[in-house]
């Protein structure tokens, strides 16, 4: 939350580690609020804390603070210019020093944000063309361009064409708006005149409270490059380059407040939604995915490589001192969030090219000292190389077949010559599925065959299961023909043990050695509640999919093998696929197991692997929620941050209008094809 009751030190814009500075402006009560004989509720007592001045009544005291207190607080009677000096001149002009940075205002309908957006604006850009005149050692270039987003639809402000605008994903610059114009600023007087072309060109219409409201959100963006004059046009010369927005937003008020019905109600939830959004991802960015087009847009000021700062207006009429809450609610959150600003160097295209060359002999270095000692001349010294390999792995596939060949025939022969009170040979039969399954890759990876370990009786109808995610590979690795089993010490240990009528298995992991090892760990490290948030969320968002790893997470309770002396199934659930029901009769019943030959041994088929756990379903995002159990408690504990905002939306989409007072909207102004850019 944000600071009530001044208890927390102010910062200064652009030098407070990266949070966002917000600060508050008070109009004056409009004429029209005037007219009404509507009252003042609100007061700046001093730079940074304002307070509610009417008497709460006693059901209020305990729901809202009086006192609110944020970096910076305007009274009515602060000009522009003081805001700008004091809420926004820092951060915005870490732009000329190769550091992002935006500007938002934030607020009701005819709150003040144009009023006050356009000043800084222009305050803006001046000090800039002060600091170029300042700095002739360095070249700058300035860019300029403008859109809107009205009903989720971006729109270029600089052009006539009302196209909407797609936005790409650029994964190294982040969202790109394709076909944006960017006019390449001359001078102060060309800024001038591209920014009443873009005041012509915004949606604005009206509503019961501003008779020229700004019914989208608008972004005005600068970039600016810059370069050491005395570096330019050698290799070591290196550019700076920053952009600057500045964000008007769309009225945050809730549709009945504006008397909105209609087309106004229709924005109105846009704009809501998308501001909510807002401040919603800013708070944990990295968790959600953007999901509307100003955040997308916007996404490295709200926690991401920007400097940042909100002004958030508001009246203050008693008539709206609820939105006025609102607004104080929204800039507390902001206050949470952490952006993480970097100076933006861009290097010349020589520089690049010969870093990009040293990174290449780097990486080719570091590839021959970690690869084997001589590097094949040519691909077809590798070829007759992984020939040579593969002929010597199926040669060892062969021995060893014939090995489990004999050790089999020899079980038999013994379970013979035991008699009848002993496992008949079927029964062996019945068990070998449960065998450690190896193949040859498996075998050159584990030198070492760990013994068939007996595992003693569980209670009766107890289950046990196993982790699936060995099938996820439905290459030729898991053909059947190549499946071997390991067979070591198989008399002694199945033979001798007259409880053992199970025998633990070991799966070969044919995915990655590295994964499960670090799932296996991480399960057996977790505690038990982990393990029970677990299941809870597997239950509720996987219910019908993965079911062998549902079962297999379920199982992994550690409170299910309080009294057994069944080994838990923990250490196993990563090394099988097979799920076991022992029965009351001591058999073993299988329940959702994969396909199994006449000889009960493990096949995954590839149309059954790819149907039951395929490589691309192991790293789908509900395969990684079911195998990470963190994930989904952090998505529980994320979820606090976005509770108001969803709220707000919902309680403003469910407000009806009580009347259409929607008046005419004016929309885009026809024929405006003025030839601004040149
Ligand atoms: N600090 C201020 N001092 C004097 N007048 C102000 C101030 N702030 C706003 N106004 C006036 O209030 C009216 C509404 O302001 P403005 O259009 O900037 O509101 P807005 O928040 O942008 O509204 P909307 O969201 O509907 O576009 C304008 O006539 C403007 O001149």
């Amino acid at each position: 939350m944000g600071a009530i009751g001044g208890e927390e030190p102010m910062q200064e814009p652009g030098s407070h580690g990266d949070r966002i500075f917000v600060s508050v402006r008070l109009r004056p009560l409009s004429e029209k609020e005037t007219a009404r004989n509507d009252v003042s509720d609100w007061e700046c007592i001093n730079d940074s804390t304002v307070i509610y001045r009417n008497n709460l009544s006693v059901s209020e005291r305990s729901m809202y603070p009086t006192a609110y207190t944020f970096d910076r607080v305007f009274g009515t009677d602060c000009s522009t210019t003081r805001v700008y000096e004091e809420g926004a001149k820092k951060v915005a002009l870490s732009v000329v020093s190769g550091i992002n940075s935006s500007i938002f205002a934030y607020g009701q309908t005819s709150s003040g944000k144009t009023y006050t957006m356009s000043g800084i604006t222009e305050y803006t850009v001046t000090d800039i063309y002060d600091y170029i005149e300042k700095h002739k050692e360095r070249e700058f270039h300035l860019k300029f361009s403008a859109m809107e987003i009205y009903n989720e639809s971006v729109r270029d402000l600089l052009s006539a064409d009302t196209t909407p605008l797609r936005l790409l994903d650029d994964p190294e610059r982040g969202t790109i708006v394709e076909k944006l114009t960017e006019a390449t600023l001359r001078d102060w007087d060309h800024f001038k005149e591209l920014l009443s072309v873009c005041e012509d060109q915004r949606q604005i219409g009206e509503t019961a409270l501003n008779e020229a409201s700004s019914r989208s959100h608008q972004i005005l963006r600068l970039v600016i490059e810059s370069s050491a004059r005395e570096f330019l046009g050698y290799d070591k010369s290196s550019s700076l380059a920053a952009v600057v927005n500045f964000v008007d937003l769309a009225g945050s008020e809730r549709a009945s407040q504006t008397l909105s019905a209609g087309t106004r109600l229709k924005e109105g939830c846009h704009i809501n939604r998308s501001l909510l959004t807002l401040g919603t991802q800013g708070k944990k960015w990295a968790c959600s995915l953007p999901r509307f087009k100003l955040t997308r847009i916007l996404q490295s000021s709200l926690g991401g490589n920007a400097r940042t700062a909100i002004i958030c207006t508001m009246s203050p009429a008693h008539s709206h001192v609820e939105q006025s809450r609102n607004t104080l609610l929204f800039a507390s959150c902001a206050k949470e969030v952490t952006t993480n600003a970097q100076v933006n160097v861009v290097m010349s295209d020589k520089a690049l090219v010969k870093h990009l060359q040293r990174e290449l002999t780097r990486l080719e270095n570091e590839l021959r000292g970690s690869g084997p000692k001589t590097v094949p001349a040519d691909s077809s010294t590798l070829v007759r190389e992984k020939d040579h390999q593969i002929e010597k792995l199926k040669k060892e596939v062969s021995e060893l077949t014939q090995q489990r060949d004999l050790a089999q025939s020899q079980v038999k022969d013994l379970v013979r010559v035991l008699g009848d009170d002993k496992p008949s040979a079927e029964d062996l039969d019945r068990y070998y599925p449960k065998l450690r399954v190896r193949n040859a890759w498996d075998i050159e990876i584990h030198t070492s065959g760990a013994p068939v370990q007996p595992v003693s009786h569980g209670r009766a109808n107890s289950v046990r299961s196993f982790g699936t995610s060995q099938y996820s590979d439905g290459d030729s690795r898991s053909s059947s023909d190549e499946t071997l089993f390991q067979l070591p010490d198989l008399e002694e240990n199945y033979l001798h043990t007259d409880s053992s009528r199970q025998l633990s298995v070991g799966i070969p992991n044919f995915v990655d050695g590295n994964l499960h090892q670090e799932e296996s760990k991480e399960r057996s490290d977790g505690n038990s509640e982990d393990l029970c948030k677990e299941v809870r969320c597997i239950e509720m968002e996987e219910s019908g999919t993965n079911r062998y790893v549902v079962s297999n997470i379920s199982d992994s309770s550690a409170s299910r093998y309080q009294n057994s002396n069944m080994s838990s199934p923990m250490a196993n659930t990563a090394t099988s696929g097979l799920t076991m029901v022992e029965n009351g009769d001591g058999t073993n019943q299988e329940l959702e197991s994969p396909l199994l030959n006449q000889k009960g041994f493990l096949i995954p088929s590839s149309e059954q692997t790819s149907q039951w756990l395929s490589e691309k379903d192991m790293f789908s995002p509900s395969f990684l929620k079911l195998r990470r159990t963190r994930s989904c408690r952090a998505r529980l504990m994320n979820s606090w941050s976005s509770c108001w905002f969803e709220m707000m939306v919902e309680k403003n989409e469910s407000t009806p209008p009580p009347i259409d007072f929607e008046k005419s909207f004016t929309g885009r102004p026809e024929g405006v094809q003025r030839n601004f850019l040149h």
